[in-house]
């Protein structure tokens, strides 16, 4: 059985005051029934990962780079992140991959470096809206869930997410029949390589997911929970889809 995970990604959003938030959230949810994760800017993992050395949530990075240290302005480690105090680490988010040009290839480099330091890696794919259009959204997912995802990836060190997008930060998501049919894909992709530890992936969607439409995003099959962006950075906004996937 997988446990739920519902994640946040806090992007580039977040300074001191926002802490707060993650108190509230703390507050909100003394006891969750299912797995919860922030991931906050840099500047904030190690002050949120000290405030929830008590509780259950897991705090994580947004990227890191493929080596451990050395000369890259501006870059942050797998290491560091764990130092940090982080557990997880998002990669190839969509955002990244457009404005920093990462392939594929470079999202599963960084996927070994977490992996290897014993960070959790949640890995990002997803379609465009041309690519959907087009019919080629099972192509571009398999393609890139499969040259993302390196070969050290089990289902317990390693979540996928399916962002399309067109769906993020724009409040328009797929239809529940094209969101299940991309999970079942991916699913099935997931056991075709890893066998019957491709069950054991938890596979998330992101995208517009707010706490009116949560419950019945996460009614579908193959859906493990969320990957959650503008609705993650006020607590009373992320705990409404919490709860929504306690209840599913
Ligand atoms: O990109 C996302 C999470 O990684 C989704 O963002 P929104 O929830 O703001 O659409």
């Amino acid at each position: 059985m997988r446990r739920k995970l519902a994640a946040g990604n806090w992007k580039m959003n977040g300074i001191g005051i926002d802490l707060e938030q993650l108190d509230r959230l703390m507050e909100l949810h003394p006891n969750p029934t299912v797995d919860l994760m922030i991931c906050p800017p840099a500047t904030l993992i190690h002050p949120m990962a000290a405030k929830t050395s008590e509780h259950p949530i897991h705090i994580g990075g947004q990227d890191c780079h493929t080596n451990e240290k050395g000369a890259h302005t501006g870059d942050i480690s797998a290491v560091m992140l764990d130092d940090a105090g982080a557990r997880a680490v998002i990669l190839g988010h969509s955002e990244r991959r457009a404005d920093h040009g990462e392939t594929d290839a470079v999202v599963a480099s960084k996927s070994v470096a977490a992996l290897e330091i014993g960070l959790t890696a949640v890995i990002c794919i997803g379609e465009t809206l041309e690519e959907r259009e087009s019919g080629k959204t099972l192509d571009v997912v398999g393609e890139q869930l499969a040259g993302s995802t390196p070969d050290i990836a089990n289902g317990g060190n390693t979540v996928i997410a399916y962002e399309p997008v067109w769906a993020i930060g724009t409040g328009k998501i797929p239809t529940l029949e094209q969101i299940a049919e991309v999970h079942n894909f991916i699913r099935a992709e997931l056991e075709k390589r890893f066998g019957e530890d491709g069950k054991a992936f938890r596979v998330l969607y992101g995208g517009s997911v707010k706490p009116s439409n949560a419950a019945e995003i996460f009614a579908i099959d193959n859906v493990d929970g969320a990957l959650v962006g503008g609705a993650s950075l006020k607590a009373d906004d992320f705990s409404g889809i919490i709860t929504a996937l306690e209840n599913a």
